[in-house]
């Protein structure tokens, strides 16, 4: 007789996620579906998975019915900008009047409005608001997120940003990777010398690795912003010392960052909406990982939409994300961008599954704890309000989870209101 915490019996569809690497091209479009599975959790890991034919041999002080429903891995959530202070509605008229995004940046708003309202913001505020924004991803199915510093372009405060990311990681349920993105804009008091502020930016480099405060180093490069070489020297530094690199890259203008980061082996390119044919073909040889974030077109009432579809095609590994920020998309909902990558990139449901969990786990550097469910791992596992895996991104804007579990504990469970 096998003891177990708990069994989640009466599992309609289990989705494990195989995870020996990203997932790759034709790949992603293969996920394997369990039917009439249970599973078996103890010490917060997963240590059975069966059929419902074979429960009798397992003893368990809890058991959960999942009732027939549909049971994945819990998301993992690889492009946040997690912390910040204050919130941008204001400029949504400035949208709807078609001010561009680079132009509000331009004229001091957009992030650098974020980065005042970040100084001005005391640690503990902060931290608030960051558990706040945590729950709401745990709600929605989210059990990994990465999170970005950003809004500080000063030492000091990207340093409180980057503690209270590992504060909140203390406290909070949810596991949280980090990244050092002080080279998210230009700040004005740098204008004229921004080669200056990016070798102030290198120089926090040693000290946040000494304090473990972030795991890869990413950049903004983009008109008005970074070009392709300041991100080069800036990113090859950050190598040098250690870190793996990410960069903001082909969002609104097609500059190259696609190349440049499969030039550098970056762990990942986010964003990606204009990449050139030749960066799609460098992606598909690599083993950079596409972080698509569609959301941002989306919310910026763009036409262009990255396109992931030739991306897969072309062989790529590719996940999405949210990007959540107060900027260019304002949601922590996974599961919409979920459907946005149906209605919007063209992916299959098969290709959506690997984009929001292994692929996603690998882009930030959790491909072997995150991401999937096998004998062994935490249990990181949503049971959703769904009777097949084709539903989440199906029926949209609305959150389908019925019960979140994070390395075994429960979470979130949807509460009935009649
Ligand atoms: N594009 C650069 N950075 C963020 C937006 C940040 C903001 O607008 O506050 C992004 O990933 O979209
Ligand atoms: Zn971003």
């Amino acid at each position: 007789m096998m003891q177990v915490d708990t069994l989640i019996i009466n599992i309609g569809q289990l989705l494990p996620m195989d995870n020996d690497g990203p997932v790759k091209g034709k790949r992603m479009n293969e996920v394997t579906v369990l039917e009439n599975a249970a599973i078996g959790v103890r010490d917060g890991k997963v240590v059975w998975m069966g059929s419902m034919d074979d429960i009798q041999s397992i003893e368990a002080t809890q058991t959960i019915n999942a009732n027939r429903k549909l049971v994945t891995p819990g998301l993992v959530e690889p492009h946040t900008h997690l912390v910040f202070g204050g919130s941008r509605e204001k400029e949504m008229a400035l949208k709807q009047q078609g001010v561009p995004y680079l132009e509000i940046l331009k004229r001091g708003g957009g992030i650098l409005s974020t980065v005042r309202a970040t100084k001005n913001a005391s640690f503990e505020d902060l931290l608030d608001k960051a558990l706040f924004h945590l729950d709401r991803m745990a709600m929605h199915g989210i059990t990994t997120v990465e999170a970005k510093s950003g809004y500080g372009l000063d030492r000091e405060t990207e340093l409180k940003q980057l503690k209270v990311a590992k504060e909140a990681n203390e406290k909070h349920p949810l596991d949280i990777v980090s990244t050092f993105l002080g080279a998210h804009a230009i700040p004005p008091e740098y204008k004229e010398d921004p080669e200056k502020f990016l070798n102030d930016m290198a120089d926090m480099f040693d000290e946040i690795k000494e304090n473990q405060l972030a795991e890869f180093v990413d950049i903004f490069t983009e008109t008005g912003v970074f070009t392709v070489e300041q991100s080069r020297r800036f990113l090859l530094k950050a190598k040098e010392k250690g870190f793996d690199v990410k960069l903001h890259a082909d969002e609104i203008d097609p500059l190259g960052g696609t190349e440049l980061a499969v030039e550098l082996g970056a762990i990942s390119g986010d964003h990606l909406a204009v990449t050139s044919d030749e960066g799609i073909k460098q992606l598909a040889n690599s083993n950079t990982i596409a972080v698509i974030l569609p959301g941002t077109s989306f919310y910026l009432g763009k036409d262009d939409y990255a396109r992931a579809r030739e991306m897969i095609d072309a062989g790529a590994a590719v996940s999405v994300s949210t990007d959540f920020n107060p900027g260019s998309s304002v949601t922590e909902n996974l599961q919409l961008i979920m459907s946005i990558a149906a209605l919007k990139l063209k992916l299959t449901p098969d290709e959506i599954w690997h984009a929001v969990t292994v692929n996603a786990a690998h882009a930030i550097g959790r491909g072997d704890v995150a991401g999937s469910i096998q004998v062994g791992r935490a249990a990181d596992i949503v049971i959703w309000d769904a009777p097949n895996y084709m539903y989440i991104p199906y029926h949209y804007g609305v959150n389908h989870t019925n019960t979140v579990i994070k390395s075994g504990e429960i979470i979130y469970q949807r509460q009935e209101i009649r």
